[in-house]
């Protein structure tokens, strides 16, 4: 069945068994399904490789259509920014597929930076924004939109190097149009959005560029969940709202030109690039080409 849905057979698309690929924790949870730590160990004797497994609920036949493409769009992406897709396992028993990806012990840059806020300096923290910067750089290259850019979908690799870590709701933008339209919101994290996201549920590279200045807030404020974007949008919009109302508080607050604040021990050169990402008109924000050359030219050299 897997098979007939025409998935791009690639020459190194490792194909895992699922019985040699043994359950060993949680590494996350989210609205469409999970990623697991698992070994596979075809050898059964505990040598095997150590693998981050992400699955489908079941049950949810709509995200079918969307993993399958998920996995055709990290199985072609290649750099050094990005999370190694490994291959797929095929569970025919429960009619599923699987996506497995490397395993990087550090896990998610919200847990690392919470941890280790006080030995991390702004310069490591510049390092981890430009890192993310060039990851961008690179799907915009693919004309890959990621759609879900925040702190929680960053994985850290070691001290010194972050990957792009999740590509569950990437749409790939038509070579004749700038942006892509979704159909419905779904569970959206409207407090990552682009206004034009929340309004007409456009994504283009340029709404990507507006998440990216939230998580350029999220690292400069440790990933504190005091400081976390929904929780300080949320004290502003009260709350009594709740729903569609709660999108078009936030929408009358951006165009009242409200922003989040600058997080404390924040440079002010990486503040203005966080303002300059949340230009409420998206052509009014830089590039990630232009916040890669800004972040070596001008702060780096002054961290
Ligand atoms: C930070 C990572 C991405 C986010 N995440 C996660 O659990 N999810 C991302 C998508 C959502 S989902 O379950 O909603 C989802 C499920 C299916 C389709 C689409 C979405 C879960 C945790 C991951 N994590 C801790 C990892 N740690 C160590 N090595 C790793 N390799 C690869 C991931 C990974």
């Amino acid at each position: 069945f897997w098979r007939s849905l025409n998935l791009t057979y690639q020459p190194d698309q490792a194909e895992y068994e699922e019985r040699h690929l043994r359950y060993i924790s949680p590494l996350g949870k989210g609205n469409f399904g999970s990623v697991e730590l698992c070994r596979y160990d075809p050898l059964g004797d505990n040598t095997g490789e150590l693998v981050a497994v992400k699955r489908l609920q079941p049950n949810k036949q709509s995200n079918m259509a969307d993993f399958q493409r998920e996995i055709r769009t990290i199985s072609s992406l290649h750099c050094d920014y990005i999370v190694k897709y490994r291959g797929i396992c095929y569970s025919m028993g429960r009619l599923s597929v699987s996506l497995v990806m490397e395993y990087l012990p550090y896990g998610s840059l919200i847990a690392f930076l919470e941890k280790k806020r006080q030995v991390i300096t702004p310069r490591r923290l510049l390092l981890f924004a430009s890192q993310i910067c060039k990851g961008m750089e690179y799907l915009q290259s693919r004309r890959v939109v990621h759609r879900d850019l925040a702190a929680r979908n960053i994985l850290v690799a070691s001290d010194s190097l972050v990957k792009i870590a999740d590509f569950g709701l990437t749409k790939i933008i038509p070579s004749d149009k700038e942006y892509y339209r979704v159909s419905h919101p779904g569970e959206s994290p409207i407090f990552w959005y682009a206004p034009e996201s929340i309004t007409d549920f456009k994504f283009s590279h340029k709404s990507d560029v507006w998440s990216f200045g939230v998580v350029l807030y999220e690292i400069f404020s440790f990933c504190n969940h005091h400081l976390n974007p929904k929780v300080v949008n949320g004290s502003w919009i009260g709350p009594h709202a709740q729903g569609q109302s709660i999108s078009m508080h936030l929408i009358n607050l951006l165009k009242g030109n409200w922003r989040l604040p600058a997080p404390q021990l924040c440079p002010p050169q990486v503040y203005s690039m966080m303002t300059a990402c949340w230009a409420y008109e998206s052509e009014n924000r830089p590039t990630f080409s232009n916040i890669v050359v800004f972040i070596r030219s001008n702060v780096q050299s002054t961290l």
